[in-house]
């Protein structure tokens, strides 16, 4: 450091170096969780809401733009809100209902269950962002508070507490920035549009969602020009087959989407008796298979309300429904119609679910 600074500066800088050095691991892998849940946010389709006071609101207002602008990439404006920045909001809640409504009465305004509020406090404690998180918490929203060491109120009743390691409030919003900028970077990392952010969206995501966070990730990937491929089944006893089939699937996009018929309707459609597996653990054991990118859950008996929302690229049949006439197939229409193309996967000849859960039935253990 050149000789002629103040030690007063001096002191200053190496108190923000030896912070920045005295990260624990738990606390890295906590800010890398925070960079995935605000992404899994914006790729199911949610919003990110920022707030704070004084410098912490001038954080909110800079990260909020770094989303609906750009940070480092070229890629689509994301919605990052600041709630520090109508100020005819701002001072008329304040006005007629307290300081400490205004970011609560803003989340209830505008905010869904798929969006993630940060309310950014140095002392945790500041009225109006622990309101704001207690309300987002309520309306089901993702929370994160970013504060310092001592954490407050904020870090108490937020999903993800980020506490700085420090007492000194100037240093501590010195980390804020930067932990916003981590997760910009995290942003820019998936949002790329390109196919080749997918693994990365995933790796937030899980592989296991539900029906509206799917129809999100569809928009994604279209605009991302990512190729979906959709099969559904039961998938209750998996066996070679399945395993066959579901790689040809994959195989014939860059993402495969797997329907899973719920409990309920694999009992209307196969009897009282099945499934053997709940659909818990099937979802586990699909998810746990490198060809499946996603498991969604599927009550309908039939795919075509579902396919007809998501009009995915490919629709993955048995080999067995090759030559069945199309009436068979109500779906296809619908697939087609979009753009779509029906595709059958080879099957492996002597295996089937219903072969096998007879057999044991029998009690014959001869192998299939
Ligand atoms: O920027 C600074 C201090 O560096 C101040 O403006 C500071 O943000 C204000 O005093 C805030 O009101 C403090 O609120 P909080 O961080 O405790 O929630
Ligand atoms: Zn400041």
């Amino acid at each position: 450091m050149p000789s002629e600074l103040s030690p007063n500066f001096r002191d200053y800088m190496q108190r923000g170096m030896d912070l920045r050095h005295s990260f624990s691991p738990p606390l890295l892998d906590l800010i890398d969780a925070a960079g995935r849940a605000v992404t899994r946010s914006l790729a199911m389709g949610g919003r990110v809401y920022f707030f704070g006071n004084g410098g912490s609101a001038a954080d909110a207002q800079h990260l909020a733009a770094e989303l609906s602008g750009r940070f480092k990439t070229e890629r689509r404006p994301l919605p990052g809100l600041a709630l520090t920045t109508d100020s005819s909001a701002v001072t008329a809640i304040a006005n007629d209902y307290g300081y400490e409504s205004v970011f609560e009465r803003q989340l209830r305004a505008f905010a869904q269950p798929c969006d993630i509020a940060i309310g950014i406090s140095t002392s945790g404690n500041s009225p109006n962002v622990v309101r704001g998180l207690e309300a987002a918490g309520e309306m089901g929203l993702a929370t994160m508070a970013w504060t310092a060491q001592a954490g407050g109120r904020c870090a108490e009743i937020a999903d993800i507490a980020i506490r700085v390691p420090s007492t000194s409030t100037e240093l501590v919003q010195e980390i804020h920035a930067a932990i916003g900028h981590y997760i910009c970077h995290r942003v820019d990392d998936v949002f790329t549009d390109r196919a080749d952010s997918i693994p990365v969206l995933r790796e937030v995501t899980g592989k296991a969602v539900s029906m509206s966070e799917l129809l999100a990730l569809r928009e994604f990937w279209r605009e991302a020009g990512v190729r979906m491929v959709w099969t559904n089944g039961c998938f209750d006893l998996l066996h070679a087959g399945h395993l066959q089939s579901l790689q040809y699937a994959r195989e014939a996009g860059d993402v495969l989407v797997v329907g899973l018929n719920t409990d309920a309707s694999i009992a209307t459609l196969k009897g009282p008796s099945r499934p053997i597996n709940r659909q818990e653990n099937r979802v586990s054991v699909l998810a746990g298979l490198d060809a499946v990118s996603y498991v969604v859950l599927m009550d309908e008996l039939d795919p075509c309300s579902t396919l007809d929302q998501l009009r995915p690229d490919f629709h993955c049949k048995g080999a067995d429904y090759r030559d069945v006439p199309d009436a068979k197939i109500p779906e296809k229409a619908i697939v087609e119609r979009h753009g779509g193309k029906v595709i059958y996967a080879p099957l492996a000849a002597g295996l089937s679910t219903t072969a096998i859960a007879e057999q044991l039935a029998e009690g014959q253990c001869s192998s299939v």
